[in-house]
């Protein structure tokens, strides 16, 4: 479904009274593919690219060089932007779920609004399905009229999954969607993400830099560091125990938190 072929990157900057500069490769020669209905994880330590892939793959960042094809089309191929209707199947959910919304929208006119963008429907259906996602995200008809201010991070956050969903999309971006939730909430908003791609048919990109949160989600992990894809796995002991350098940090970072393999010091 979506393909990533021989991408690499490098951000311009411009300076006063100079030509533009390009900034060293943040991303380098990565290749990668999307089966429907599957979720990629995407991970690597900060700074290593994750995000700017993300953006290139939903069509607001034109990469330097290399093709991002959903479902067989270059979806930059019609210029720096993409179409309306490939907008449509491609959503994001970011990390941080209050700057996300605008405070002053209820929460069903923050799921309306692409249904709005997108859908022209009568008051009573427009209703019917805003109630059906709030449903589908297990809060309750409700919950429709509350603002951002009344809902907890991980009730906002699913209020930005059911809104990333309304349209019916084929892949959603997961840009670290559940890094700054708590553990209990992580753990829900996890099993949630698995049941609406188990029910829709839904394939994700799930950018993170936790690993554990990846494997629990995810078919199959690609790890990044400096730009490059360094390993790709479909099976997680293979990658526990990798010898990569960026993927033994990454490892290690969790394992580190077991009492069982901390350090002790004499
Ligand atoms: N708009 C920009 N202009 C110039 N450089 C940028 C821009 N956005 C990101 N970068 C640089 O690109 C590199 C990769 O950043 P990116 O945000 O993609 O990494 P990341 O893996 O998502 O990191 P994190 O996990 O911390 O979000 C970094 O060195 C960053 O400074």
């Amino acid at each position: 479904m979506l393909e990533v072929r021989q991408v690499s990157h490098s951000y311009r900057q411009r300076r006063w009274f100079r030509r533009t500069d390009h900034t060293p490769s943040v991303l380098t020669d990565i290749s990668f593919t999307i089966e429907k209905g599957s979720c990629l994880g995407l991970l690597g330590t900060s700074g290593a690219g994750k995000s700017t892939l993300g953006k290139i793959i939903l069509g607001m960042q034109q990469p330097s060089q290399g093709q991002i094809l959903f479902e067989g089309q270059d979806i930059y191929q019609t210029g720096r932007h993409m179409s309306k209707a490939m907008r449509r199947d491609l959503q994001v959910v970011f990390q941080d779920c209050y700057s996300a919304v605008n405070p002053m929208m209820t929460a069903a006119e923050i799921i309306g609004e692409p249904l709005d963008n997108y859908e022209r429907l009568s008051f009573a259906e427009r209703r019917r399905r805003i109630g059906e996602l709030l449903e589908q995200v297990g809060l309750s008809t409700a919950d429709a009229g509350k603002r951002p201010d009344q809902f907890s991070g991980g009730q906002l956050q699913r209020i930005n999954i059911a809104r990333a969903i309304a349209l019916k999309p084929k892949l959603i971006v997961l840009d670290e969607s559940v890094s700054s939730l708590d553990m209990v909430n992580q753990t829900h908003i996890l099993s949630l993400l698995a049941e609406l791609r188990d029910t829709h048919q839904l394939s994700y990109l799930f950018i993170t830099h936790d690993i554990r949160a990846a494997m629990t989600l995810c078919d199959r992990i690609a790890v990044m560091d400096q730009g490059r894809l360094v390993q790709q796995e479909a099976d997680c002991e293979t990658l526990i125990h990798s010898a990569h350098p960026a993927v033994r940090q990454l490892v290690d970072s969790i394992l580190s938190e077991h009492p069982a393999n901390r350090l002790v010091w004499d």
